[in-house]
C-alpha cells in the first residue's frame, strides 16, 4: 500500500529544485534576491529556525543576512535596523522572528517592514489584503498547508475544512485561503463546545493550537486529510498537535511533525523571498 504520511521535506525539496532554477534565471539577468533574517535575544530555538532559514536560503542561491541583536536592544533601535534594511537595495525579504522580547511592540516593529518586502505576510497591509482577497504575500505556514493539501492529488472545494487555533498567523490566515479554495470552513478555538464532534465533521482538519497530542483517532472522520501545525517541545523532541501513532490509521493523509508542514514552511518563504525580488525590478 502506498504511504498515506505527506513527506513534507520531499515536497520542500521539489518546489525548491524549481526555485533554484528560478533563481538562477535571475541572477544571468544579473538580478540577485536577497533575505534579511533579524532576531532579537539568544533563545536556542529560535536560533536553530533563523540558522535553518540562512542554510535554505543559501542552498538555493538565494542572499541572506543574519542579524543577531542582544535581548537589551530598545524598540527604538530595532525599528531603526528595519529602516536600515527597508532602504537597502540587496534586500527584498524582511523576516523578523518571533516572539519579541516582552518590552517591544511586536505589531509596531512588524508595520515598520515595508510591506513589499514582508515576506513573512504579517503586516497589516498584507493581512488586509488577504482578508478581501487582493494579491498579497501570504503567510507562510498556511500558504505551506494548502500546497500539502493539493499535492495528494485532492482538491479542496465543496469539503469542510475544520481549523483548529485562531492565531492571526495560522489559525485565520489558514481558513481565509481555505474559503479561497471554496472549502466549507469551521474555525475552532479553546471556547468551542463540543470540540471532538465538530472536528469530526472535518474532511480536511488543519490543527494550530500548541498542545501536544490533543487531536485523538476517535475526533478524526474515517478518510480524513489531517495537517498537523503544532510544535511542541516535549522531553527534548518534536511533538505535534495530533496524536499521529493513532491518528495516521484513519487519515486518508497526515502531515508528520517533524517532516511536515515545518519545511514548507521554509520553503514558502523562499518563494516569497524570489518573488518580492521580482516585483522589484
Ligand atoms: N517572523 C517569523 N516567521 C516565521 O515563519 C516564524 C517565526 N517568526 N517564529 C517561529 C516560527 C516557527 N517556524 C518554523 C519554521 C520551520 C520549522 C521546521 O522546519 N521544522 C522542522 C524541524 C526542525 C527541528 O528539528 O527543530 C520540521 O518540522 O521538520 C519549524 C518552525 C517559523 N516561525
Amino acid at each position: 500500500m502506498m504511504s498515506n504520511i505527506i513527506d513534507g521535506k520531499q515536497v520542500s525539496l521539489e518546489i525548491r529544485d524549481s526555485l533554484t532554477e528560478e533563481v538562477k534565471k535571475l541572477q544571468k539577468q544579473d538580478i540577485q534576491p536577497g533575505l534579511a533574517v533579524v532576531i532579537v535575544g539568544s533563545d536556542p530555538a529560535s536560533q536553530t529556525y533563523v540558522r535553518a532559514k540562512a542554510k535554505a536560503c543559501n542552498n538555493i542561491g538565494i542572499y541572506s543576512e543574519v542579524y543577531e541583536l542582544p535581548e537589551e536592544i530598545t524598540e527604538q533601535q530595532l525599528l531603526e535596523k528595519i529602516d536600515e534594511l527597508n532602504s537597502d537595495m540587496r534586500i527584498h525579504g524582511i523576516l523578523v522572528q518571533l516572539p519579541l522580547p516582552k518590552d517591544i511592540n511586536e505589531q509596531a516593529v512588524i508595520e515598520r517592514i515595508s510591506a513589499d518586502k514582508d515576506v513573512d505576510g504579517f503586516h497589516i497591509l498584507n493581512a488586509g489584503k488577504l482578508l478581501v482577497g487582493q494579491d498579497s504575500y501570504l503567510p507562510c505556514t498556511p500558504a505551506g498547508c494548502i500546497e500539502l493539501i493539493k499535492r495528494t492529488g485532492e482538491t479542496l472545494e465543496g469539503k469542510h475544512v475544520v481549523v483548529i487555533g485562531r492565531s492571526n498567523i495560522v489559525g485565520k490566515p489558514v481558513a481565509l485561503l481555505s474559503l479561497y479554495e471554496n472549502a466549507t470552513v469551521t474555525i475552532c478555538h479553546s471556547r468551542t463546545q463540543n470540540l471532538a464532534e465538530i472536528v469530526k465533521q472535518g474532511d480536511i482538519v488543519i490543527a494550530a493550537v500548541g498542545r501536544p497530542k490533543m487531536i485523538t483517532a476517535d475526533m478524526v472522520k474515517d478518510g480524513a486529510i489531517v495537517i498537523d501545525v503544532g510544535i511542541n517541545r516535549v522531553d527534548g523532541k518534536l511533538v505535534g498537535d495530533v496524536d499521529f501513532e493513532q491518528v495516521k490509521d484513519k487519515a486518508s493523509f497526515i502531515t508528520p511533525v517533524p517532516g511536515g508542514v515545518g519545511p514548507m514552511t521554509i520553503t514558502m518563504l523562499l518563494q516569497n523571498t524570489i518573488v518580492a525580488c521580482k516585483k522589484s525590478v
